[in-house]
Parts: C-alpha cells; structure tokens; sequence
C-alpha cells in the first residue's frame, strides 16, 4: 500500500522538505499531504509541485502514516492538542521545531505517542540537508530505519540522544544562514577588489561547496588542509593573520554558542 507523508506548515524548512524528498523520489507528489494556515503558500506549492492539499488539519491527521510538523516553535503544542483526537498511536510524529523537547509533545498527546524530534537545515532544498534524530521510546528499530530514510533521501541524517540537538541548532540547523555571510562576505572582498558582484558569488560559493568536499572526502583535518594551502611567505598566511587579529573563530564559535543557548531556552 502507498504510505502518504503529511506537512503541517510549508514555510521555508517545510518547502525545503518537500521539495528535497520529491526530488529523491522517496514520495510521490501527490501522497505528500500539506496544511499551512497561509493558504497563498499552499496554492502555490500544489501549483508547482503536485502536492496534494489536505481539507483542513483534522484531515491531514486523519490521512497520514507519517507526519512532519514544520510550525514555529510557539505554534507547535497547541496545534498539538487540537489535533490530539485526530493523531494515533501508530502514526509517527516528526517534530522539526527548534526547542521543543519530546516530552512537550509527549504532553501535549500522550506518552504512548510516537516521537522523533528532528533537527535538520535548508540545504534540504537541494538535497544536501544535514540532520540529527532523536527518538522517543514508543518508535521502532524499523521506524527509526524509516524516518532515517526520509532525510537521508534529501541530505545526510544521523541519530543523536537527544541533549546534543542544542549543540546541532548551532554547527548545522543555523549554520547555513552563517555560512552564507561568510560567502557573501568573501565576494565583496572581490567587488572591492574589482570582481564584478555573480561572479564574485559564484567564485565565493563553489570555493565553500569545494572546501567542504575535501572535508567529507578526504577526511583529513581541516588544520591540515588549511596547511596545504598556506605557502610560507605567501598571500594565504597574510589572511589567515587578518582573520587571526579579527577574532575570526572566536565570532564563529560564540555564535555556535549563542544559537545553542538559544535553543535550549526555548525548551
Ligand atoms: N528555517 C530553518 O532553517 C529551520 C527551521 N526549523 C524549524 O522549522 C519550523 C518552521 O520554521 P520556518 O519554516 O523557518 O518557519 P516559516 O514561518 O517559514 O513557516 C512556518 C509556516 O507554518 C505556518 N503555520 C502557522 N500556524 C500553523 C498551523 N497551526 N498549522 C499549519 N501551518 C501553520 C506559518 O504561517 P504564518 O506565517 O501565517 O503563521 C508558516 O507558513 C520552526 O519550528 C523552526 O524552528 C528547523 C531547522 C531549520
Ligand atoms: O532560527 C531558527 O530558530 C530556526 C531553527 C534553526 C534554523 N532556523
């Protein structure tokens, strides 16, 4: 039998979803079901990408196997307790929002309910998410498998317990919004230098995207793949000074930190 897969909320990280796991192939378009209270949003994204729109919330409910809750961290329980007669305990109930514990959505249902709270980040979109997954105990090994699967389609997905999504929210829920000052911050050091302003994007961000791969690839330290490209006397060591003198890591650690405790506030 088809397995439908349900989306309450289709802003940015709930578009990202949905358009990565078409792209994967994982889901069809149409047994992906949205609700978004803003119905331009669901017009749109029925319109462009074929997804079925469900009527009304009790209804996405009442027609999911899985369901992905993709609202605003403040939205998230009382959604919860609305749809609290239409949600069983044979669903699987994945949470997205940021500082929301899993047993403030055991309270808000019950604890018999299954819940994977899920941290994962825009990149999504283009299949390159990164994700972490933490499961209550009512999910089993094979829906773990399963949940795995769904965001392994659009990215990369791990488990984690469930007190290391702060340090996620930090190093890759948030980060990507860093990560693109950081480009945007390398191509006007070229439109200062006389780049003009695509290029400079284009030369900043394949730089990033490159940078990363000989991360993942090749597996070696990042110091020493700094190394390797730091010539003595050369330009490179004469940045690396600058970012040095500026706090470069420090700036990048503390907002690491800040979005961390941020997360664990809103908890
Ligand atoms: N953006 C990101 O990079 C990431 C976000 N997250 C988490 O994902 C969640 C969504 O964030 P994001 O996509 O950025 O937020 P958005 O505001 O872009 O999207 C949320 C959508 O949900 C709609 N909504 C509000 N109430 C309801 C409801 N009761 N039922 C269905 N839809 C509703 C909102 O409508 P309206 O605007 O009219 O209220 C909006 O369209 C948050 O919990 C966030 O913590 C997690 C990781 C990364
Ligand atoms: O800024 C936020 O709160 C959300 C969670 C992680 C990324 N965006």
């Amino acid at each position: 039998m088809t397995k439908t897969i349900g989306f309450y909320g289709t802003g940015n990280m709930g578009r990202a979803m949905i358009q990565g796991l078409i792209q994967s192939k994982l889901y069809e378009a149409k047994d992906i079901l949205i609700y978004d209270v803003y119905q331009p949003i669901v017009e749109k994204l029925v319109k462009e990408l074929g997804v079925t729109p469900a009527d009304g919330p009790e209804n996405l409910a009442e027609k999911s196997d899985t369901i992905i809750f993709a609202v605003k961290p403040y939205v998230l329980p009382n959604l919860l307790k609305e749809l609290s007669q239409n949600l069983t305990t044979s669903q699987v109930l994945i949470s997205v929002a940021a500082g929301v514990n899993i047993s403030t959505i055991e309270q808000a249902l019950t604890s018999q309910h299954k819940v994977v709270r899920v941290m994962p980040n825009t990149p999504a979109l283009v299949g390159e998410g990164m994700s972490a997954l933490a499961c209550n105990a009512n999910v089993s090994e094979s829906e773990e498998k399963e949940v795995l699967e769904i965001f392994n389609s659009f990215g990369k997905a791990q488990l984690v317990s469930e007190n290391l999504i702060d340090a996620v929210v930090g190093v890759s829920g948030s980060a990507p919004a860093y990560v693109y000052m950081f480009i945007e911050a390398l191509a006007d050091g070229a439109v200062l230098e006389g780049m003009p302003r695509q290029q400079a994007y284009e030369f900043a961000a394949q730089t990033v995207l490159g940078s990363a791969k000989m991360v993942l690839e090749t597996k070696k330290h990042p110091g020493e793949l700094k190394d390797m490209v730091t010539s003595p006397g050369g330009t490179t060591i004469e940045a690396v000074k600058v970012l040095e003198d500026q706090g470069f890591r420090s700036a990048v650690i503390n907002a690491v930190q800040a979005a961390s405790k941020c997360n664990k506030r809103l908890s």
